[in-house]
């Protein structure tokens, strides 16, 4: 026993054999995120010009909404009365409402930039009962009442936006419920770059709109169900991770088990078989050396035998699990360090943030305190991101504006967590491709001024590594490794069509920690790496 200087150290090693049917983490309003993140990438994308110049984000930007343009507007309400009935549903009320202004979306919190509204297509361009309408254009007469919302208290503010004209005109001439507002909110492309955002959560996944039942419906705008709603489907139990594993390495399994099939046909063992063998092998991403090993061994003793495809997949699966054991490691948190700093890199969609709040959860449970920082400036979608995992896990979010720099960043939150007396900063950073110059400097700023706090910080240097990826990975921790001097690989995204095959070749060359596999989207799908279990999978054996 020491005194003065004890040194704890923390693992986060393998979790209970046992898998929970459904995944029931921390409350989180995973609608609000959904609400959120179309708006934020939209905002990010129309305020980057001062970002710094980096690769496309991963996501697909969003779909440049189709404005109606100021065409040859066939009905514009001209100030005269030509009117030919009134119009009869008009409320009465606010009738001097302005028209649409360019209403900035909410944001939500904290100084970021003001996510820019994103001009959407009209929802309905026709109205039912007036066949001719046509989205106004900036000339016409001002939305009333009953329109699309409109921020009031903007609209207040600001009583003569361009192109508008007071309400009263507008009440007389154009019903007004028929003229779709420039300005509606862009909610026909959020569901599909949320979900490739932020994981929703089992519950929180909005149920595709059942099939009408038998009962009655309602023909008002659109038809709806009456009542008595199909009740929901029960949700099918989860599968554990390991299943997950299994059927994300199935097809790297399956390829492989048909081509050493093909193989091993009929003949007995011999030096064209086992060439043969190590290009399949190889061509599994398994690599070079660990090719050879499996085929070194198979053919130990056996040539001229029969060897079925059984015996190939077992020795496989022993000598895959030669090489990963040596780094199966769990993570250790040397809490002598307060923070202890655990910066994340990896390119760009690799699952970076999705596996800090992951972490963040797995550390806050454990009863440490953490601090997140939101590195990641280049996109604001990543800094609402990181916000709802901080959120989701208690932890607070240091985060600045958009296209701030991310080094400065990086030093006050570390003095924001040393302050705060956090055991755990983790740090986000920015997706880059290993071979951009610039942004990789820029990385190795981040590392450099978080030395001058700790000269040991930051103390984990983890890299996310995509399993859909290919031999590409092994380039991308090479140089990460020498940039950042990544210390610790998380391999994401083992639940997809992952090709496994990279992270024992990923092994092998660089022999780096794996402290764990991502098999899922939510919140507890972090799994410690098992190099046994991994082995299992990928060669397809129970
Ligand atoms: N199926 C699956 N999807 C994952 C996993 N980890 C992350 N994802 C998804 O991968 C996508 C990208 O994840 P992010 O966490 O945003 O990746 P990132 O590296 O932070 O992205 P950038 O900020 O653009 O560099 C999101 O849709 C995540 O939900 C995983 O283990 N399995």
């Amino acid at each position: 026993m020491a005194f003065g200087f004890i040194k704890k150290v923390f693992s986060f090693g393998k979790k209970q054999a046992e898998e929970q049917p459904a995944d029931t983490p921390l409350p989180a309003d995973i609608e609000a995120l959904k609400a959120l993140k179309p708006a934020d990438e939209a905002a990010a994308i129309a305020e980057t010009p001062s970002a710094p110049a980096e690769g496309p984000a991963p996501e697909t930007p969003p779909a440049p909404p189709a404005i109606p343009e100021p065409e040859p507007a066939p009905q514009p309400v001209p100030p005269e009365k030509p009117k030919p009935e009134p119009a009869p549903e008009v409320p009465e009320t606010e009738p001097e409402k302005p028209a649409e202004q360019p209403a900035p979306t909410p944001s939500p919190a904290e100084p970021e930039p003001a996510p820019a509204e994103v001009p959407v297509a009209p929802q309905e361009p026709s109205a039912p009962d007036l066949p001719e309408e046509i989205p106004s254009p900036p000339e016409t007469p001002a939305t009333a009442p009953t329109m699309h919302a409109t921020a009031p208290e903007a609209a207040a503010a600001e009583p003569e936006s361009e192109g508008q004209q007071p309400v009263a005109d507008a009440a007389d001439d154009v019903p007004p419920a028929e003229i779709p507002a420039p300005l509606r909110q862009l909610e026909p492309i959020a569901a599909e770059p949320l979900r490739d955002e932020i994981a929703p959560e089992p519950s929180a996944v909005p149920q595709p709109t059942p099939a009408r039942a038998a009962g009655k419906v309602t023909v008002s705008k659109k038809v709806e169900q009456k009542a008595e709603p199909a009740a929901p489907a029960p949700q099918a139990p989860r599968q554990s991770w390991f299943q997950r594993l299994k059927s994300g390495l199935a097809r790297s399994s399956k390829e492989l088990g048909d081509n050493i099939s093909g193989v091993f046909t009929k003949s007995r063992l011999n030096e064209d078989i086992v060439d043969d063998l190590e290009e399949v092998l190889i061509r599994a991403d398994l690599g070079m050396e660990t090719a050879i090993r499996i085929t070194d061994t198979l053919t130990s003793g056996r040539y001229g035998r029969q060897t079925t495809e059984a015996d190939v997949r077992r020795i496989m699966a022993e000598e895959v699990e030669k090489v990963l054991a040596p780094v199966a490691m769990p993570l250790e948190l040397d809490l002598s360090h307060k923070p202890h700093v655990i910066l994340v890199v990896g390119v760009n969609g690799t699952g970076k943030t999705t596996t800090i709040g992951k972490l963040a959860a797995k550390l806050t449970e454990g009863g440490l305190s953490v601090m997140l920082a939101a590195g990641d400036t280049f996109r604001a979608a990543a800094i609402e991101q990181l916000k709802i995992w901080g959120e989701r896990t208690n932890s607070p979010v240091v985060a600045s504006k958009l296209g701030a720099d991310a080094a400065g960043l990086a030093w006050d939150a570390y003095e924001k967590a040393k302050e705060a007396g956090s055991d755990v900063l983790i740090i986000d950073t920015a997706g880059r491709l290993q071979n951009r110059a610039e942004l990789m400097a820029e990385l190795e700023k981040i590392v450099r001024v978080l030395g001058r706090h700790d000269a040991d910080a930051p103390h984990t240097v983890l890299q996310t590594v995509d399993a859909t990826t290919g031999q590409n990975a092994l380039n991308q921790v090479e140089i990460f490794r020498n940039v950042a001097g990544v210390n610790g690989l998380v391999m994401t995204k083992l639940d997809g069509t992952a090709r496994g095959g990279i992270l024992v070749a990923i092994a092998a060359k660089h022999r780096l920690p794996v402290y764990f596999i991502g098999v899922g989207e939510q919140v507890d799908d972090l799994e410690p790496f098992s190099a046994g279990d991994f082995a299992k999978a990928i060669a397809g054996v129970e």
